[in-house]
């Protein structure tokens, strides 16, 4: 086993028996089985620790995590503020529910409240085997409060770590449980986690998160055999409720994908260390400690979540698309030349340099999504989905030999804006089915940037609009002397002109944008008369 040893060595035939039923019930079902850790452990109400935090730190590490609640706990940034305990049995009836259905990899054990739940927990561990177990001595909250006390510890000793894979202790748990033993120093920890696998878990981890006077963030690691010192730097930040918890819990996870113990261990240090990192700034209650961010979204410099709206298909009004070569020409970068189309009155933009090296294609991206967003107009990134997520753009523009909608779809999330140029019917459909927000259509006109591009003229255009389920934007070879005629049109669901040289192929690309749009406008007012 990776693990180095299943738990249940008195019970080896029956988990084997049991992998093997369970594996056929799933071809019978025809599904492929997820990895699946279950968390017993307290509810913790302000949601940093506990059950809450499991569940984050399973979800971060893509894997399914179910719930058996031993207790609710009061709680926020501040303390503990009051704890009910649930029943024992109906502790037992959680386990049965899960167990009894679900293929659980690894359990994980945070708060449990009383010797009784302890015992439950074994109970239900003799009659339904699984993978590993992972033991976090949950037994005092970092706020000082109590979570499980004194009385617990002998059942923990005798019963509960003799069946772990790993014990997760903190300094405080791992000097109760040794009897109250001193541990101030690595030593101290080295010297704790040997005495603690004499007490049966195959491994120990002494976490030295709450070590006086360190630097870095060390854990000490002891399979039996050899100690390995973890350390991290020490993130300086008020937010690290939940640490223990969600470093037990993404133990868990990794074992449950088939990691081997050490490699669990290492991954779930560096996330932690990761997660702080990314949230050492967020606020969230008023108390002295605070919860952080497993998913690494909340904080204000991601503005995915910011984004005012949706995206909204009159943004295609007056579609501005970048051509570096063309600025260069004119001697201009392109995040002014992008802040002179958005003056001018340019709706969208996608930014497309087809000879820029990812760096400082990703460099000019960020530069102009800050003038983007002070304006509240959205960038789109031309074919690069990688530059897209790096940058944190609204969107992408892709073409029908770059990455395929719903492949993008998948990388980007459910936020962001996804263009497809298409020329025919069924590229439309396609877009649509992929999870595309609109596409361009064209080339309309015949152009030189794209000299080879045969066009559709307006009766193509006409056409594809007329079938699409999707907003669409007209490209190709438009400018002031043709953009009216596209718009007067009036065909369903053409909702602007994408430009590239009437803009930017031009000294002054302020009054060029300013002269389109006007001309734009008195379009689309005619054509709405005339309709
Ligand atoms: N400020 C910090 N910076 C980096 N890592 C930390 C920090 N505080 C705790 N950790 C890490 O988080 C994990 C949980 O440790 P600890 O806080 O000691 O446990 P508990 O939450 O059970 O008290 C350990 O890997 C520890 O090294
Ligand atoms: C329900 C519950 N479980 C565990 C902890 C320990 O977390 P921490 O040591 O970070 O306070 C907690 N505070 N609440
Ligand atoms: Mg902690």
């Amino acid at each position: 086993m990776a693990y180095g040893g299943v738990i249940f060595s008195n019970s080896f035939s029956f988990y084997q028996k049991r992998i093997v039923m369970s594996s056929r019930m799933q071809e019978k079902n025809g599904g492929a089985s997820v990895p699946h850790v279950l968390s017993v452990a307290g509810s913790d109400s302000g949601a940093g620790a506990g059950i809450q935090a499991d569940l984050k730190a399973c979800s971060a590490r893509g894997v399914y995590c179910s719930t058996v609640i031993t207790s609710v706990t009061a709680q926020n940034t501040v303390g503990v503020q009051a704890v009910h305990a649930v029943p024992e049995d109906f502790v037992a009836q959680q386990l049965k529910s899960v167990l009894s259905d679900m293929q659980v990899d690894v359990v994980k054990t945070g708060m449990l409240p009383s010797v009784g739940v302890v015992k439950v927990l074994l109970q239900s561990l003799t009659e339904f085997s699984v993978r590993a177990l992972v033991v976090d001595p949950v037994m005092v909250s970092t706020s000082g409060d109590v979570l499980a006390g004194p009385s617990i510890l002998s059942t923990f000793r005798e019963e509960l770590l003799p069946m772990a894979n790993i014990v997760t202790p903190n300094i405080k748990e791992a000097s109760a449980l040794l009897g109250g033993i001193r541990l101030e120093t690595v030593a101290d920890m080295r010297n704790a986690a040997e005495l603690l696998h004499a007490l049966g878990p195959r491994n120990v981890l002494v976490k030295g998160g709450d070590l006086p006077d360190s630097l870095d963030a060390v854990d000490i690691f002891f399979n039996g055999e050899h100690f390995y010192e973890l350390r991290s730097s020490r993130i300086k930040t008020r937010n690290t409720h939940g640490t223990g918890c969600t470093l037990a819990s993404c133990i868990a996870a990794e074992l449950a994908k088939g990691s081997p113990m050490l490699t669990a261990v290492r991954v779930a240090k560096r996330y932690v260390e990761t997660a702080l990192e990314y949230s050492k700034d967020i606020l969230i209650g008023n108390g002295i400690q605070g919860p952080f961010d497993h998913l690494l979204r909340l904080k204000s410099g991601s503005h995915s979540f910011h984004r005012k709206d949706a995206f909204n298909p009159s943004d295609l009004f007056l579609y501005a698309v970048t051509d570096s070569g063309m600025n260069k020409k004119w001697g201009r970068s392109t995040v002014d030349a992008v802040a002179a189309a958005i003056q001018g009155g340019a709706t969208i933009v996608q930014l497309r340099d087809k000879d820029a090296g990812t760096k400082d294609f990703l460099e000019t991206a960020k530069s102009c999504l800050a003038v983007c967003r002070s304006h509240g107009v959205p960038l789109l990134i031309n074919d690069c989905v990688d530059v897209a997520l790096a940058s944190d753009a609204d969107g992408v523009h892709v073409g029908q030999s770059d990455m395929p909608a719903t492949v993008a779809r998948t990388l980007l999330g459910p936020e962001k804006i996804i263009g497809v140029s298409c020329k025919t019917i069924e590229q439309a459909q396609q877009a649509w089915i992929g999870g595309a927000d609109y596409i361009g259509c064209g080339g309309v006109y015949s152009t030189n940037t794209k000299a080879n591009n045969p066009t559709i003229g307006l009766d193509g255009l006409k056409t594809v609009c007329s079938a699409s389920k999707l907003p669409v934007v007209a490209i190709g070879g438009i400018n002031d002397s043709n953009a009216g005629t596209v718009m007067e049109m009036g065909v369903p669901n053409l909702k602007g002109v994408a430009v590239v040289s009437a803009l930017f192929d031009r000294e002054n690309v302020l009054a060029e944008t300013k002269k389109l749009h006007a001309l734009l406008m008195e379009a689309s007012s005619s054509s709405s008369k005339i309709q």
